[in-house]
């Protein structure tokens, strides 16, 4: 591909789940002696084809069945990190969904285990956020919570991701309180398809210090304003809402306005194994369809280190070479 140079940045909104690509896919069956219900990576691929959320994780949930095995999730994740280490990502802050993983009898400290060893690895600089599935139970979440609680030294926060119409964020005040208390940080996916009081609720209600999409709060004028006031983080992910229907084309979507409203706005790939394209792809087609400007991408990549966890020194460090950044 003919893209032009992104500026260094953090990642701060993907799955690793949603790196899996189809061709790891076939590779983990093997290796586990999995039979899949697919004939080929491209018959797998072609499957990619998501009318909305729903439509989408069902896939995403199917396709896990590979991942068994420690060194499934180590592999998972190095092959992520390498991507960031080819693409100018020098942070990622990495979702996981133990749930799906538990479920399906893969024990907390394999799916830990697996991820840390490969950031333990790697020279890109990444931690690791855990997610609760919000169409689970809260009693499920708690109990993942719970069995996390020995490796908490390997988790910056927690999150709220999975199919968001029903569940609001107040089925997980308490899960929410409980991470909190344990000094975890806190995120969660608001206004991707739900509505803006979704976003209200997850500050609220939860406590996050950053909204996973939060696309829709531009429906609400006043929430806008609140978000652009306390300064809170929208992790948007453009070729994903494409991909799952937010908006028809790319060219209609609403960073730029985001953007204009003084929003603290990142760019991210959610899951770019699924939708297109990782960190790198995004910008650049924002660039290209939105005709975002050099010093808009630069905006972008200096607001992902503004709202990751890291300490001051080491933001300080990141936004220096944001600033340095020349195309
Ligand atoms: O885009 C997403 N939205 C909600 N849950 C998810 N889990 C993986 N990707 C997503
Ligand atoms: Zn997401």
């Amino acid at each position: 591909m003919n893209a032009a140079p992104t500026p260094p940045k953090a990642e701060l909104h993907v799955h690793i789940e949603g790196t899996l690509e189809p061709e790891m896919v076939f590779d983990l069956a093997r290796r586990n002696g999995i039979e899949l219900p697919h004939e080929s990576v491209a018959d797998l691929r072609a499957k990619y084809r998501f009318s909305d959320l729903q439509s989408f994780l069902d896939i995403y949930y199917a396709n896990m069945a590979v991942l068994r095995t420690e060194a499934d999730f180590r592999d998972l994740a190095a092959a992520y990190l390498d991507r960031c280490a080819e693409q100018g990502v020098r942070h990622a802050e990495i979702f996981f969904d133990p749930q799906a993983h538990l479920k399906r009898g893969v024990p907390m400290e394999t799916v830990i285990g697996g991820l840390h060893s490969a950031l333990a690895d790697s020279d890109v600089s990444a931690s690791l956020i855990l997610c609760f599935l919000r169409d689970e139970s809260a009693e499920s979440a708690a109990e993942a919570l719970r069995l996390a609680e020995p490796f908490l030294d390997r988790i910056v926060g927690v999150g709220l991701d999975s199919a968001e119409v029903g569940h609001p964020p107040s089925k997980f005040t308490e899960v929410f309180a409980r991470a909190r208390e344990l000094g975890l940080r806190a995120v969660a996916h608001a206004g991707e398809e739900g509505p803006p009081e979704y976003v209200r609720e997850a500050l609220d209600l939860l406590g996050v210090q950053r909204i996973d999409h939060g696309i829709r709060a531009l429906e609400d004028p006043e929430l806008v304003e609140r978000l652009r006031r306390e300064r809170i983080p929208l992790t948007v992910c453009p070729l994903s809402n494409v991909r799952l229907g937010a908006f028809a084309e790319l060219s209609g979507h609403t960073l730029p306005a985001l953007l204009e409203h003084g929003l603290l706005v990142t760019v991210n790939s959610d899951d770019p194994a699924y939708f297109g394209g990782y960190v790198d792809e995004n910008f650049d087609a924002v660039r290209r369809e939105l005709g975002l400007s050099t010093e808009q991408l630069r905006e972008l990549a200096a607001n992902s280190f503004r709202a990751a966890f890291l300490d001051d020194r080491r933001r300080d460090e990141f936004l220096a070479e944001v600033a340095a950044w020349t195309p």
